[in-house]
């Protein structure tokens, strides 16, 4: 069941974070029979008006009576429906008289309850409009016309009822209303969790009460990672978040618009990083760096605990930081593009992973996240086509780890005559420094010491062992490393095998 009706408020009590709105509607039915004038609940959606509506009639001991949108609102309907209620009234008056004229009248009352009140020129004909207005002031019974937009009503209407304004419903608010269903439900929570639902839904609690049921789905707790990744359709597309934290938005907007993206914070951050440049440049750009590199820190954080609560601090970063770093708002129509996003357990990264940490000397994570997004870009669609070959050959890749850099498909032969390129190049390399070539291939035990991976030491190659296609490349490229006269003045700082082959 939908626990929005499952938790639907019974009576006004039950309605919260509007308690001014809530008093004045409760008086107002109270004083009904001294007035007699309708009832104007305006507010944003999903912040309870219809609940207050019915609890109220509830609380009264009144039934109700609904006119909705989808029915046709014509002239003629209303006048029926009007007249419908004034019956009803009398013949359940009838029925159940205790004596008391003024006690059976007041009890014997129905709410009229008209949504969308301020959608005449959609749900009303000509005739309906002016029968609405013609209702309210003669009406026997009272109406609560319910809308989201109280000027979007005509003059006279408006100055025919009364009005109360119900407030968008905090998160503080809405936070108890959310624990209070997963304790009846017999969920577990994070705080955090019910925090974060209260704050993406920007005031609605139909919405967050919404959020909460298909974070709950499935789950046998409420976690923030059950929140973010829950399934309730997200409704900005990830251009439209682009342009709204690269050029447009405040950055406490820029953080709600996050909220709104069907992505987790990860792809978030690449999303902004492959596409920040085509909009940032100079000091804002450095600033916006630093809150990326708070964000990656955040979300190095989430991947070591796997507590997903850190999440809010990257997004806080990501979307509100690279908004506050931006120098007013830019314009024009950017050409965003797709990151390139590594796949953690794929055989081709991991090959080329491997390679990259092997000859630079670095590890295999700074080689997934760092180098091969950089050399992705450098080599983009095998262009320039030199750095493409000298990269092949630096790092032995085979035509499929080239198509998987460089975003090329895998057996074009542009990626087939770049290999072969490449591996003229080794022979050339290997040739130049035969006889020598096998001392430089040797790593030294501290540089295999650095490597964090599991594929075979090279060193047996010294050792005189059969070698192997991988050891004739790393030979190559540790013979560049060392062995060539131009290479002589190199530092230990430049292992990055890309570069010899240049
Ligand atoms: N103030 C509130 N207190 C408690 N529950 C609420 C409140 N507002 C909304 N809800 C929850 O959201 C559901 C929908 O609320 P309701 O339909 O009353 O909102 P509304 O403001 O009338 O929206 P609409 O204008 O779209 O009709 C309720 O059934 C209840 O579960």
């Amino acid at each position: 069941m939908d626990w929005t009706e499952k938790y639907r408020p019974t009576t006004l009590s039950e309605v919260r974070g509007n308690d001014k709105a809530r008093d004045a509607f409760a008086k107002w039915g109270r004083t009904w029979d001294d007035h007699r004038k309708a009832v104007i609940l305006h507010g944003s959606p999903g912040i309870g008006k219809t609940s207050a509506a019915h609890a109220l009639a509830n609380d009264m001991g009144w039934e109700t009576v609904e006119l909705n949108a989808s029915d046709k609102r014509t002239g003629d309907v209303i006048e029926r429906f009007a007249g419908r209620a004034a019956m009803n009234a009398t013949l359940a008056g009838a029925a159940e008289k205790t004596g008391d004229e003024a006690t059976d009248r007041q009890q014997n009352r129905q709410l009229v309850v008209l949504d969308e009140a301020d959608n005449i020129h959609g749900n009303y004909d000509r005739g309906g409009a002016s029968a609405i207005t013609k209702l309210v002031k003669q009406s026997e019974q009272p109406i609560v016309l319910i809308a989201n937009e109280f000027y979007d009503m005509s003059r006279g209407l408006r100055k025919a009822c009364q009005d109360i304004e119900f407030r968008d419903v905090s998160a503080r608010s809405i936070v108890p209303v959310l624990r209070d269903i997963c304790r009846r439900e017999g969920v577990e929570y994070d705080s955090d969790a019910l925090q974060r639902i209260a704050e993406e839904n920007g005031g609605d609690l139909r919405g967050a009460v919404n959020d909460l049921q298909a974070a709950a789905e499935g789950n046998e707790k409420v976690t923030v990672e059950s929140v973010v990744t829950g399934s309730r359709d997200r409704s900005m597309g990830i251009f439209a978040f682009l342009d709204a934290v690269l050029k447009e938005q405040e950055p406490r907007d820029a953080l709600q618009s996050s909220y709104a993206v069907d992505e987790t914070p990860d792809d978030l951050t690449k999303w902004i990083e492959g596409n920040i440049t085509k909009v940032y440049e100079g000091e804002e750009l450095a600033r916006a760096y630093e809150f990326l590199a708070n964000a990656d820190r955040w979300l190095g954080r989430v991947r070591a605990t796997q507590n997903y609560s850190y999440w809010r601090y990257a997004g806080d970063n990501l979307a509100a930081g690279v908004a506050a770093s931006r120098d007013g708002t830019k314009g024009g129509w950017t050409r965003f593009g797709r990151p390139q996003f590594w796949p953690s357990s794929d055989k081709t990264a991991d090959y080329v992973a491997r390679k990259i940490a092997e000859q630079s000397g670095v590890s295999m994570d700074t080689a997934r996240r760092d180098v091969i997004p950089f050399l992705a870009t450098m080599t983009h669609h095998c262009k320039p086509r030199e750095l493409t070959v000298a990269m092949a050959a630096a790092y032995e890749l085979e035509a499929k780890h080239v198509s998987f850099v460089t975003g090329s498909g895998e057996s074009t032969n542009k990626v087939e005559s770049i290999v072969e390129d490449a591996q003229a190049l080794r022979d050339e390399a290997m040739e130049e420094h035969s006889g020598s070539a096998f001392e430089g291939a040797v790593p030294s035990d501290e540089e295999d010491s650095q490597h964090e991976d599991e594929s075979e030491p090279s060193a047996d190659v010294g050792a005189g062992d059969d070698v192997d296609d991988i050891d004739d490349a790393e030979a190559a490229v540790a013979d560049a490393d060392g062995g060539t006269v131009e290479d002589e003045t190199e530092t230990d700082d430049d292992q990055s095998g890309l570069s010899d082959f240049f």
